[in-house]
């Protein structure tokens, strides 16, 4: 898949084996977050003793809002991929803007599900995927990062949903013009599932998990991630919210 060839992009094989590769990634990032407690220190607000100075918000919006404006210099969030969590505080970047072709409609980036998946993920996968409940002050900065790195992956796979609904309307655009006009939400939901891949994503999940989540030499020792966690977190969570990405996403795609 290469973001300049608009071809490559709305191939829906393409992006389905793109969702397969991303499983792997957001696999290992909850397996690095996975060795850590609970931590809910991080994600309180003004927490005592964690206050940044001149910012109201958690440890972890400080550090992900940083990130967001060094990584806004450096071009990160031109490309069509990237949804930045805090799009009020990033920077223009100062290299040249690539001319990517537009492959998206113009509001694309407005779709932006990211203040949801970073409550889900706090309040849901959290629980699920730490090695025990409390506070580890020592590992707030650690913490933090991983925290970082599972959500900028789960943002990337379920954002993803934007291509797929282009892809999806491009490939019957009577059919989806149709339901946008009548505001057909069921309609559209209905059109874009596809319970037999959903399907095959859960069961390919349940042996990644058997096989990562586990050490393959000690297989009676510490589970780091289970199919059962897993499965949980993408039927859910991720599958449900990429959906929802791209019903808002064609829902709106008939605007001029
Ligand atoms: O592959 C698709 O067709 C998608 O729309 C993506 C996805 C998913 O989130 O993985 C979502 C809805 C479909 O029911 C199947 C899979």
């Amino acid at each position: 898949m290469d973001f300049t060839e608009p071809e490559t992009v709305l191939n829906l094989k393409n992006i389905r084996d793109e969702l397969v590769r991303m499983e792997d990634s957001i696999i290992f990032k909850f397996i690095e977050r996975s060795h850590y407690a609970t931590c809910p220190s991080v994600y309180k607000e003004n927490h005592p003793g964690l206050e940044m100075p001149n910012f109201k918000g958690s440890f972890l919006d400080w550090a992900l809002s940083n990130l967001e404006i060094a990584h806004s210099r450096i071009r990160r969030f031109e490309s069509p991929d990237e949804t930045p969590f805090f799009p009020d505080k990033i920077q223009k970047s100062f290299l040249p803007s690539v001319n990517y072709p537009q492959i998206l409609a113009p509001y694309a980036s407005e779709v932006n599900y990211n203040n949801k998946i970073k409550r889900v993920y706090i309040e849901k996968i959290i629980p699920l995927i730490s090695k025990k409940d409390g506070d580890d002050k020592n590992n707030f900065g650690s913490v933090a990062t991983r925290d970082i790195e599972c959500l900028q992956s789960l943002s990337r796979r379920i954002h993803f949903g934007k291509f797929v609904a282009e892809a999806k309307f491009q490939s019957d655009i009577p059919l989806y013009t149709k339901l946008i006009e009548d505001k057909d939400v069921e309609g559209i939901m209905k059109n874009i599932t596809n319970s037999a891949v959903e399907e095959r994503i859960l069961e390919r999940l349940t042996k990644k998990a058997e096989v990562y989540g586990v050490d393959p030499t000690n297989k009676s020792g510490e589970k780091r991630i289970t199919p059962e966690y897993l499965v949980k977190i993408y039927k859910e969570i991720v599958i449900p919210i990429t959906k929802e990405v791209e019903v808002e996403y064609l829902m709106r795609r008939l605007e001029k």
